[in-house]
């Protein structure tokens, strides 16, 4: 390690940057698995949807806390800053609930449509 930066004392550039490409490859590799999961979480997340009759049990802030406090916790015991975790669920469960809350319009007016 040099300095603050971690790079090797006597590193060249031509070596740098394939340390580099190699290093993104890795993040590629990662981002892969972690869409994967996400999608399945989504999914998950989606059909849970379909059980919810309005909008306080599709905001369920209560649950919303208990998620980011778990998120926090476990990345932490992984040596990852629980900040990055909190505002990377904070953006994911947002959107999911603006989704839940398409889907439960959706389902309003189809039940609006059929009672017609
Ligand atoms: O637990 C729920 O009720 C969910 O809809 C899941 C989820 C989440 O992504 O964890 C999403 C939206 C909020 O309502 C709370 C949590």
């Amino acid at each position: 390690m040099s300095g603050t930066t971690g790079a090797p004392a006597a590193e060249g550039a031509a070596a740098g940057h394939a340390r580099i490409d190699e290093l993104r490859g890795s993040i590629d590799v990662l981002d892969r698995q972690i869409v994967r999961l996400l999608a399945e979480r989504t999914g998950v997340v989606m059909e849970l949807t379909e059980h919810k009759r309005d909008e306080q049990t599709v905001r369920s802030p209560g649950r919303v806390e208990q998620v980011i406090e778990k998120v926090r916790r476990l990345a932490d015991e992984q040596g990852m800053p629980p900040g990055i975790a909190e505002a990377t669920y904070r953006t994911l469960i947002k959107e999911l609930t603006d989704l839940q809350m398409v889907r439960l319009a959706e389902r309003r007016a189809a039940a609006a449509e059929g009672a017609r």
